[in-house]
């Protein structure tokens, strides 16, 4: 496509000319440079490449290992992922594939992704890729593992069947998926849109998370939820690829436990956030579908089939809230967010404040975590957080009240006992100090509280010493 075309079908579908490409690639390093923990890129990095060219040495079975030679010879690993990449369309590195790169980022602005700058490309599947088990489904698909006949890198390919799916419906999820690649917590997307040679689906490629999804975690648990150190790991990578998404005035509006994938065997240091087939540009109007899940947000569980929403920031703080608690408690809070479903109704009420008794499953949580559920699974959504505020807290916050042992009141009342002891040893011994010292004279209610207390702490000690010598004779 000529470059008058090309910008002939953004003005058409945008309404308004298209960016430079300059302008255009202006703005897509101050998002870059927005990312966290990302370094600002100079101009000729490809987004794309830099995570990879770190990330891939482990995934490429040739690729050189160490990172001395990769440090050393990086224009020669360069070399050899170019080819590796192109071929399974991964971005590549030269400055003509850069250009391409930013021309199909371009195509995000595209507004109903239902033209595409690049022709969707017909592929024999047998003959690139040895294609494996399934790894999930979904309602709009599923998800294969594949192994790439050139390179034998392990892949994950997303099948969309035909001609259950719109092409448009195809294209906005590819654009999205591939747009927001480049955050570190978000999965890597390949370049290329495809179609198999028998026209029974369409497909993209995306890095292979070879452990598990968030929901398979927490099941493993049984019951028991990944803790609070784990959780805040989660939070913060998950967190991080949202706030992105809401700068970018993105509504991720499938954030589910299943779609957050862990990469690493224990220690959640590597999370990302999948699967952009609802994702939408916050204000825009969609029909709401008929199924609801756990993690819908009131609103949502309150409309009915086909009536028409505007999209909203607060839908994924919301399904955050419901993630945050499924993490620590390895269950969800309710079924669905509606008064007809007695556990949300119970913490409407309370949230309300027609019920002082918070309802008992948020018991363990600190206050600083109730604030976080209130302010993310609250009906009224303008008065939820933004996602850096919930970043924030979790961060910064305890999220479990310090739990006692259950012999800790007995060591308490020794301690008390024993301390109380000293005192009024130490006050008889002044012989009234206190008062002629000038200290606060006692009232008659402090009076019988002071004998009372020492009252208790002798029986106290004494209890303490019958048990002392009770287990000393068991010993014996
Ligand atoms: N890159 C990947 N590597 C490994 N497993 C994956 C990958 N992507 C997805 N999966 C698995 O496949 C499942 C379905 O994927 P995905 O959510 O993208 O499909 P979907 O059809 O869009 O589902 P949904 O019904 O949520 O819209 C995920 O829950 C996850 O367990």
């Amino acid at each position: 496509m000529t470059p008058e075309r090309t910008r002939e079908v953004f003005q058409m579908f945008n309404g308004k000319p298209t960016r430079r490409k300059s302008e255009s690639g202006h703005h897509h390093r101050m998002v870059l440079n927005q990312l966290q923990n990302h370094p600002p890129r100079n101009s000729t990095q490809s987004p794309q490449r830099q995570p990879r060219l770190s990330e891939s040495s482990a995934e490429f079975p040739n690729a050189p290992g160490s990172a001395l030679r990769r440090n050393s010879t990086e224009t020669h690993v360069f070399a050899n992922r170019t080819h590796i990449h192109r071929d399974i369309n991964v971005p590549a590195c030269s400055n003509e594939d850069e250009r391409v790169s930013t021309t199909r980022r371009n195509s995000l602005f595209v507004k109903r992704g239902s033209v595409t700058m690049e022709p969707i490309k017909k592929v024999d599947l047998e003959e690139v890729y040895t294609v494996n088990k399934q790894l999930g489904t979904g309602r709009f698909g599923f998800i294969k593992l594949a192994e790439h006949k050139q390179s034998k890198q392990r892949i994950a390919i997303k099948f969309f069947p035909r001609p259950q799916t719109k092409q448009a419906d195809f294209v906005r999820e590819y654009n999205y998926s591939f747009f927001l690649s480049p955050h570190q917590n978000i999965i890597d997307t390949y370049e290329g849109m495809f179609q198999s040679s028998d026209d029974t689906a369409f497909f993209f490629v995306q890095e292979f998370c070879p452990r598990a999804s968030l929901r398979e975690a927490v099941e493993a648990t049984n019951q028991a939820g990944i803790g609070e150190a784990n959780t805040k790991k989660v939070f913060a990578a998950v967190l991080s690829a949202i706030e992105f998404m809401h700068d970018e005035n993105l509504v991720h509006r499938n954030l589910k436990a299943e779609n957050i994938l862990i990469f690493d065997a224990n220690d959640y240091s590597k999370v990302k956030v999948t699967d952009f087939g609802l994702t939408r540009k916050v204000d825009t109007t969609v029909k709401y579908l008929e199924y609801v899940n756990n993690y819908h947000a009131a609103e949502l569980c309150d409309t009915v089939v086909n009536e028409k929403l505007v999209v909203n920031k607060s839908t994924d703080i919301w399904a955050l809230g419901i993630i945050f608690f499924y993490c620590m408690k390895g269950k969800f809070p309710w079924q669905k967010a509606s008064i007809m479903c007695k556990p949300y109704w119970e913490w409407e009420q309370w949230l309300k404040r027609k019920n002082p008794a918070l309802p008992k499953k948020f018991n363990p949580f600190s206050e600083k975590a109730l604030k976080l559920f209130k302010k993310s699974l609250t009906p009224r959504f303008k008065d939820r957080w933004s996602a850096k505020d919930m970043r924030k807290c979790l961060a910064k916050e305890k999220l479990l009240k310090s739990v006692k042992r259950p012999d800790e009141d007995y060591y308490v009342m020794i301690d008390t006992a024993t301390k109380s002891n000293r005192q009024s040893a130490a006050s008889t011994s002044a012989g009234g100090e206190n008062q002629e010292a000038g200290g606060p004279p006692q009232t008659e209610q402090g009076k019988r509280k002071s004998t009372l207390q020492q009252w208790i702490s002798t029986t106290l000690t004494a209890m303490a010493e019958i048990s002392e010598q009770v287990v000393s004779a068991r010993d014996d």
